[in-house]
């Protein structure tokens, strides 16, 4: 790479790091875009910057000096970029054994440093940096999951890896490779090639953060879209499409069942304690229900006090297994009551149950149906799961 000079290549990075720093801080602090992940990232970039070397600007330090800053500035940058990680990819695990890896690192350095040594701190570095990259890489996998394609999960995660293996063949590089400590020790500027991987490197990790920095957004208008704000259940909207979703499936013998809910007396909550017990109410179900579903259910606030739950059914047509959930999410609510401002207020609810019928594109006949048990139960005294008798056309019920 003759035609490359290193100091220019330098320049670059360092001019690279600064603007997406900048980036980073103009979302954070003018747009509230991120903005803890986003002044982390500022951070990370700054932290790469004094990292990378600046050739002589330190010449007249003594050589501990020399050769610290720019390994604890190389520590601090991916300590950086991996809490940065958490936070964009809202991991709840706590920072402990990221710091302890840094915490690690950063004394070996300083070990290393004290015995005079060119290799120590260099190394110590290294290994830190390798298992800090490999984190980031387990971090974007499992927080990527199976929500995106393959291709994209692979290539989000890939930069993180070329990280940790450049870290990982410069460490094997400073043990194998004889001549080292002089190099590190007269403070020698990377060859051009290394200098250019290193930059690479560095705009991909940051293009990939950005990636997933999008991917969050979309994931939270979607959201603040398909959700309805008080509970957190489906709205009415994103109920519908699920309904819709499930008749299409079912044409192709995939089977649900539709469990409509109305909290009783809810209006005597309103009137006695006051709206916004109504609304801690409203969440309370929600809790309670949403911790008796499994992941693939849906339950959608059709509106006031009356929710809808999509059911998937392992054998379409298995009215006994939606009735047994209905059951377990009619008893669960009577067993947990509402704790309002020290006292308990009881709640219960009534649920209609039943399946939907092929040919029916939006599911109107199934919820009519549901609907009408749900009103069986009203009439028939409340808190309890009525029935539809399934016999593939409309209307009969038990
Ligand atoms: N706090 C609160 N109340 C709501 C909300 N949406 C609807 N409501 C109230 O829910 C109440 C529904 O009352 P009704 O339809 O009479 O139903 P109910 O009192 O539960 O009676 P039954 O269904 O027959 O047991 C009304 O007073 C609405 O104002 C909401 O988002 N928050």
């Amino acid at each position: 790479m003759d035609f490359l000079d290193v100091p220019t290549v330098l320049k670059v990075s360092a001019l690279f790091n600064l603007m997406a720093a900048l980036a980073w801080l103009t979302l954070a602090q003018l747009f509230r875009i991120a903005p803890r992940a986003g002044r982390l990232m500022a951070a990370a970039h700054l932290a790469r910057i004094v990292s990378q070397g600046c050739g002589d600007c330190l010449a007249g330090w003594p050589a501990p000096a020399r050769q610290a800053v720019p390994e604890f500035a190389l520590l601090g940058c991916v300590l950086l970029l991996l809490l940065a990680l958490r936070r964009m990819l809202r991991s709840r695990q706590r920072p402990r054994d990221i710091a302890w890896i840094a915490g690690l690192g950063a004394a070996g350095i300083a070990a290393g440093l004290a015995s005079g040594s060119g290799l120590a701190p260099q190394l110590a570095s290294t290994v830190a940096v390798t298992v800090l990259g490999l984190m980031a890489v387990r971090e974007v996998w499992r927080g990527i999951g199976d929500r995106l394609s393959a291709v994209v999960r692979i290539g989000t995660t890939l930069p993180f890896a070329l990280l940790a293996l450049l870290a990982f063949v410069h460490g094997a590089e400073l043990l194998l490779v004889p001549g080292w400590e002089a190099h590190v020790l007269e403070g020698r500027l990377p060859t051009a090639a290394r200098a250019v991987l290193w930059f690479v490197v560095t705009a991909a990790i940051t293009l990939s953060l950005i990636a997933l920095m999008i991917w969050r957004l979309i994931m939270r208008i979607q959201h603040l879209t398909h959700r309805d704000p008080l509970t957190g259940a489906l709205n009415r909207r994103a109920f519908e499409r699920a309904l819709a979703d499930g008749q299409a499936q079912l044409q192709r013998g995939r089977g649900f069942a539709l469990v409509m809910i109305d909290i009783d007396h809810f209006k005597q909550i309103n009137d006695r304690h006051g709206h916004p017990a109504g609304d801690a109410a409203l969440q309370h179900c929600v809790r309670v229900w949403q911790a008796g579903l499994r992941e693939i259910d849906c339950l959608g606030r059709l509106g006031g006090e009356e929710f809808c739950a999509l059911l998937p059914l392992a054998l379409p047509g298995d009215l006994a297994t939606a009735t047994v959930v209905a059951e377990r999410l009619r008893a669960s609510l009577a067993a947990q009551p509402l704790h309002w401002q020290g006292s308990e207020l009881p709640l219960t609810a009534s649920f209609g149950v039943a399946l939907p019928v092929v040919g029916d594109a939006q599911g109107e006949v199934g919820l009519a149906r549901a609907d009408a048990e749900l009103y069986r139960a009203k009439t028939e005294g409340r808190n309890r799961v009525c029935v539809a008798l399934h016999l593939g056309g409309l209307g009969a019920s038990s």
